[in-house]
């Protein structure tokens, strides 16, 4: 082994959650959770719809105020911060969502170029309007996800596979620090899936980004992520290294044991048909 882990112990802490509790009125959606995440950790957050893992998410770019609790955010205190500082903080963290979020009219640059508005303190109106700087780094994004020679075609022509390529890249338009995820691919078939979820895995390892990503799908989850936090009724109820975890152990997230291989698989359906079913309605 390098001494690689040695390094990371010694910087702070990306992200660092204490004691974090949000309510939606009788709610309980984030109960007492404790997060630590170190520079360049690629965590995946599991758990049943409604564990959550959304709320977790928006809570770490102050989407949301808390109820108790801290969140330090690249060494900030994210409820402590307003305007123009939350921006900045928000402009060092990318963003990625199950829907990918693009504006369907625009050609996939233009797309990719609206990660850079935070930069241009205002919105642009056509591709003239953006510095050339800007064009060329955006064009190396596209290329970067594989899709350079989709650059002026409008974004909604794309498959859905692509359009999160598009969003990926529209990300990195920030530079972040850190990529959160939230369900990237519950949109996707799994040959997608897979892709998207290893384009993200490579882009975050050559970068030293940090990311934490929600998902439905546990195999695709022990394959792809460092750690697995998993979340029960708000409560993180597994924080653990991927390596020597059991599929059986990830189970026991959503309060299912399985005794047996046949009924880890039909429990593992079962779970991918009910998140199917959440995706449909949401
Ligand atoms: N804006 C809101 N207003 C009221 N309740 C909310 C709001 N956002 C989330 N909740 C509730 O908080 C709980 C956690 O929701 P959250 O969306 O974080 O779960 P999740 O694990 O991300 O679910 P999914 O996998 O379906 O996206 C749920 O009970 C949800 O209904």
């Amino acid at each position: 082994m390098s001494t690689e882990p040695e390094k990371v112990m010694n910087k702070a802490s990306v992200i660092e959650v204490a004691g974090l509790t949000k309510e939606f009125g009788r709610t309980v959606a984030l109960h007492d959770v404790a997060l630590r995440v170190e520079p360049g950790e690629i965590v995946v957050l599991l758990g049943l719809s409604g564990s959550g893992k959304s709320t977790l998410l928006r809570q770490l770019v102050g989407l949301e105020t808390t109820t108790s609790g801290s969140v330090r955010v690249l060494g900030e205190e994210v409820s402590s911060l307003g305007g123009r500082r939350l921006r900045a903080l928000r402009s060092r963290i990318g963003f990625v969502f199950q829907q990918f979020e693009l504006v369907p009219s625009l050609t996939v640059l233009e797309n990719v170029l609206t990660g850079a508005l935070a930069e241009l303190h205002g919105p642009r109106l056509g591709l003239w309007a953006y510095p050339k700087r800007l064009k060329l780094a955006a064009l190396g994004h596209l290329d970067r996800v594989g899709l350079l020679d989709r650059a002026y075609q409008r974004a909604d022509t794309l498959s859905g596979g692509q359009q999160q390529r598009v969003a990926i890249a529209r990300a990195l338009m920030q530079n972040p620090q850190i990529l959160l995820a939230d369900e990237p691919v519950a949109s996707l078939d799994p040959e997608s899936s897979d892709q998207v979820m290893s384009l993200i895995r490579e882009i975050a390892m050559e970068a030293g980004l940090t990311v934490v990503c929600s998902l439905h799908q546990v195999d695709l989850a022990l394959s792809w992520a460092d750690r697995i936090v998993g979340l029960r009724h708000g409560e993180v109820v597994l924080d653990t290294s991927v390596e020597g975890l059991s599929k059986a152990q990830v189970m026991e997230v959503y309060g299912r044991v399985a005794t047996s291989t046949s009924e880890l698989e039909a429990i593992t359906v079962e779970l991918a048909e009910s998140a199917q079913q959440q995706t449909v309605v949401s």
